[in-house]
């Protein structure tokens, strides 16, 4: 089929920017266009189908490993494809928003991956996202230094999201599949030719037919450019509380494209507090003191390295928050953390692991080395030894600690200043040594809206915090859209519902520019 044939329904509803029509052009829009047409409706459905789970749950439905699937969790005869070139040894990938400044220092990392994400890293202003691609086809179609460099992995945003630059039959393109089919259409050919393949994460799935949708798209997008079936290799984040009973379903649905999963902690936490926030049972302390040796999180990571390995999939640890500074002694602190974490994943099992910052690449590197010693994996260890239950996934009271006046301060704090920094155009910030994103905002706001919920702390008291840091804020930075990030931290914190996500309402009155187009 040529795609030049067909009629590009889908319009772009912004002003050109600088070399925009070299991502834009007629033809990768009939593409985009294809995807919309072909999977736009059932994205609906199943967005749908994400509210009717939540009412459920909410409601006192039971969480539990699904009886319809029991068949394919017992079946031990299937595996997921072999780990593509470039996939085999992934001990150390490096995440950050694609931007020029990033790929090239990511590129000299020394990190076996770098996954440019459009996700939790990157604030989706229409530029970032065009720039976004457009730096990736540049990375893409410059030769790789001598030494080689990271395996491009690219995270498009979830299924949540809608790119509303870009209209289909009158209605938003999903961002998702904005920005899959970008940069399939103009970067999946250029990675097959220097011998590796269009590679990709898949975030904030919560369940198996949102694989199933994805496997979908792959299949698509392959036939459509002419691209052998079981090329494309995608690595699931399982950071849903639902998809942590899904893990096997959700590696069956991608299996002939499935490259592991990788334990997305902050949304992880963001998703327990969104889905049973409303239960005493699942009262959380403060942010600090929920660690990844809680036993809810461990039951959730030993699990996936379990099912990983039985199933010859990568299981990939996550982000550590610390990140070195400037100060000498700050610094020496968050490696000696980051060490620590990524060498309790390797003894776990993981076969690698995230960082935030080019610095933590050999500090990742060393603490797998150790575990790996020559082996590029350690997909061998098939944890026969790991029995996780519903219960202990959802034991979550087992943390002792009640939630401080400073933890909600805190929580405020971040919350506003990353709210802020988003409606600025940045998605990943530093903020008291932390590295902050989308996920770890969620967290933040959602604590603070659980604590309202079971009166730990009262309203008059969250708005005069509130009302200091804002203050704070406006005094450091008098630039900064103060008033817009308190009042998205009013409509996401202290509504009596919770919106299931900051991003879109906050998308749509901050992000989204509608010239007038013809
Ligand atoms: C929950 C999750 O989803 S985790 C995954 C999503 N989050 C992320 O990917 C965050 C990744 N990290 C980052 O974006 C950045 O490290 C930040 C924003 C946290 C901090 O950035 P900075 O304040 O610039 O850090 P710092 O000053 O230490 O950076 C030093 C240099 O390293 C570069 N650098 C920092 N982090 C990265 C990175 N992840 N990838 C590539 N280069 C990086 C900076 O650009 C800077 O380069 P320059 O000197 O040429 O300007
Ligand atoms: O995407 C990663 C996470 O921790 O969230
Ligand atoms: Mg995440």
């Amino acid at each position: 089929m040529t795609l030049s044939a067909l009629d590009s329904r889908v319009r772009v509803l912004a002003a050109p920017g600088d070399r925009h029509d070299e991502i834009l052009t007629p033809a990768a829009l009939d593409f985009v266009g294809r995807l919309a047409a072909a999977f736009a409706e059932r994205r609906r459905e199943l967005l749908k189908e994400r509210r009717r789970q939540a009412i459920r749950l909410a409601a006192g439905s039971p969480l539990d490993f699904p009886l319809a699937t029991r068949a394919v969790r017992a079946d031990a005869s299937w595996r997921v494809a072999p780990p593509a070139p470039g996939l085999v040894d992934r001990r150390v990938e490096i995440t950050g928003p694609p931007t020029p400044g990033t790929a090239e220092r990511a590129a000299a990392s020394g990190a076996d991956v770098w996954m440019a994400d459009f996700e939790d890293a990157t604030a989706p202003t229409w530029e970032n996202i065009v720039a976004g691609q457009l730096c990736l086809r540049d990375v893409t179609g410059r030769a790789a230094a001598p030494g080689g460099r990271p395996t491009l992995m690219v995270r498009p945003r979830g299924w949540h999201l809608d790119e509303e630059h870009l209209e289909f039959d009158g209605r938003p393109v999903p961002a998702a599949l904005a920005d899959f089919g970008l940069y399939f259409f103009h970067c999946a050919r250029r990675q097959i030719g220097a011998g590796q393949g269009p590679y990709f994460y898949l975030p904030k799935l919560e369940n198996r037919y949102e694989a199933r949708l994805w496997n979908d798209v792959f299949l698509l997008a392959q036939r459509l450019l002419d691209i052998p079936r079981g090329t494309v290799r995608a690595t699931v984040l399982i950071e849903t509380v639902t998809a942590a009973f899904e893990m096997e379903e959700i590696l069956y649905e991608l299996r002939e494209h499935a490259a592991g999963l990788n334990a997305g902690r902050w949304d992880y936490l963001f998703s327990l507090i969104k889905t049973f926030g409303h239960r005493t049972d699942f009262l959380l302390p403060d942010r600090d003191r929920v660690t990844m040796t809680a036993p809810f999180m461990r039951a959730y990571t030993e699990l996936l390295v379990r099912t990983c390995h039985r199933r010859g999939a990568h299981a990939i640890g996550a982000m550590s928050a610390e990140v070195p500074g400037s100060d000498p002694a700050a610094r020496e602190a968050a490696s000696a953390a980051v060490r620590r974490d990524k060498e309790r994943e390797a003894e776990d099992g993981f076969d690698g692991s995230w960082v935030a910052s080019p610095e933590l690449v050999p500090v990742c590197r060393e603490a797998f080395g150790t575990v790996l010693g020559g082996d590029p994996h350690q997909l061998g260890r098939t944890r026969e030894d790991v029995e996780v239950s519903a219960r202990d996934l959802l034991s979550v009271r087992r943390i002792s600690g009640r939630p401080t006046p400073e933890g909600v301060r805190s929580d405020i704090a971040v919350a506003l200043r990353y709210y802020a920094a988003w409606i600025g155009g940045r998605g990943a910030v530093v903020l008291d040594g932390l590295m902050e994103d989308a996920a770890t905002a969620e967290i933040a706001r959602t604590q603070v809206w659980q604590w309202l919920r079971h009166r730990v702390v009262e309203r008059a008291e969250v708005v005069r915090l509130l009302d200091a840091e804002a203050a704070a804020l406006l005094a450091e930075d008098p630039s900064a859209p103060v008033a817009e990030a308190r009042q998205l931290f009013a409509r996401t914190a202290l509504a009596q519902e919770l919106p299931l996500f900051f991003t879109p309402g906050a998308y749509r009155e901050h992000l989204v520019l509608h010239p007038d187009v013809d």
